[in-house]
């Protein structure tokens, strides 16, 4: 399933050493700390996934209800933190909200840690960001959109895939809505050494605290190459009304030698396992929705891909459509993968602190071998 990888991007190479995730690998396919991502969609919730690779190890149930408990009781966002939230315009981007949001919310609580005890607190920072990342973003989305303070404690929806959709609708999701919001936000929680992760961990490697590393974490994420792709995907297929004319701007994208978002992967080869997923849930909401054509577009698009590149969907491109029937605005659809990723990433700037080098890669150098000093004045 791993592709053949060379050449530039540092593909292929091993960058470290890591127990959080395989990615890719023969007979082992994408697994969190060894648990298959089949598995974990099927069983798990969202709060289990992030034990697991916070903590090390799935909880047992009295360990979940207690740290379902607590993520609830760390959901209030600071004031200082919403009057700033308040002052960012409307039409900045979610993900510059959150990447601000993060930032601020270091400056507010630092996370702690002193000669004697270094890193003291990383895994209440991470606790922190886990269950504040998706109020700061709402917050903000709501007050100026909707002109009203949300109330991001919100205590009585436990999960934070139903704590999402709440603060965005201001009513419960329904169960089925609940339950694809919790497969998605595992799916997108751990991936290895992605460009995010990595960032992060680069971060952390010069031994940088965990508001800093999320937050140059937030900022790669942010570009179409990486998560960024759910939300282009979603404005790409968005105003094709059916399968023939998806089929026919495709072809027309791919004679102009286009990218086309939501296709292809750094890593797989053939297929991302996490696809097949969300593919099956966007089906069962494009059903209970009553679409007529978002569903079957994506389709084709798919077939359309595999048939004339061998490109296949990659995690972004169906969580476009599932979203959608959610009711979820595109713009907040890489925000959702913040507010899940912030779990692998936590993850893995804890795990470089725990056996840390700085990583400090070499370049080959292209530029002239000696350069003769001109004055100011001399130069053209
Ligand atoms: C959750 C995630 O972050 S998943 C990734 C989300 N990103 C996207 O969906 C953006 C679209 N996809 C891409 O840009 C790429 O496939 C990436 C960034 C994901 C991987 O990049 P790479 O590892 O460099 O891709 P790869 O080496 O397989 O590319 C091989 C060829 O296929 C082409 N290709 C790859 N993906 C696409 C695509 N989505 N559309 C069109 N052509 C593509 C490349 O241009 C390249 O062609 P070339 O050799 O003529 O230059
Ligand atoms: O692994 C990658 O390069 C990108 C990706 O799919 C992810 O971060 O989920």
């Amino acid at each position: 399933m791993a592709k053949v990888l060379s050449g530039a991007g540092l593909r292929g190479q091993s960058a470290g050493e890591t127990a959080l995730c395989t990615v890719g690998k023969a007979a082992a396919g994408l697994t969190y700390r060894g648990y298959d991502i089949d598995v974990l969609a099927e069983h798990a919730s969202f709060e289990e996934v992030a034990y697991l690779l916070l903590y090390g190890a799935l909880p047992n149930r009295v360990q979940l209800q207690d740290y379902e408990h607590k993520l609830m009781q760390l959901r209030s966002l600071p004031e200082p933190l919403k009057a700033a939230l308040e002052l960012i315009p409307k039409d900045a981007h979610p993900m510059d909200v959150m990447r601000t949001g993060c930032s601020f919310l270091g400056n507010l609580e630092p996370e702690q840690s002193s000669e004697q005890q270094p890193f003291s607190g990383q895994l209440a920072s991470a606790d922190r960001l886990i269950a504040t990342l998706p109020a700061m973003v709402l917050y903000w989305y709501r007050f100026t959109h909707d002109g009203v303070r949300i109330d991001t404690q919100n205590s009585h929806v436990a999960s934070l895939a139903g704590h999402f959709l709440t603060m965005l609708h201001d009513e419960e999701p329904s169960a089925l809505h609940t339950q694809v919001m919790n497969v998605s936000l595992i799916l997108y929680a751990e991936h290895e050494f992605n460009a995010s992760t990595f960032t992060a961990r680069v971060c952390a490697s010069t031994l940088s605290d965990m508001h800093s590393c999320v937050t140059g974490a937030i900022g790669s994420l942010r570009g179409p190459l990486h998560g960024g792709a759910n939300e282009a995907a979603m404005e790409m297929i968005e105003p094709w009304q059916s399968a023939d004319e998806a089929e026919a701007a495709l072809l027309t994208k791919l004679a102009n030698k286009e990218k086309v978002m939501g296709f292809g992967h750094a890593i797989y080869s053939e297929r991302d396992p996490r696809n097949d997923i969300i593919k099956k849930w966007s089906k069962k909401l494009s059903e209970e929705t009553g679409d007529d054509h978002l569903y079957s577009v994506s389709e084709r698009c798919e077939a359309v891909m595999w048939r004339e590149k061998k490109l296949f969907c990659n995690a972004d491109f169906f969580h476009a459509s599932a979203y959608r029937f959610m009711g979820i605005p595109t713009k907040l659809f890489t925000p959702i993968f913040v507010c899940s990723r912030i779990t692998g990433w936590a993850a893995h700037v804890m795990e470089q602190r725990a056996n840390n080098r700085i990583i400090r890669p070499s370049a080959d150098y292209t530029g002239p071998d000696h350069a003769e000093w001109v004055a100011i004045d001399d130069r053209p």
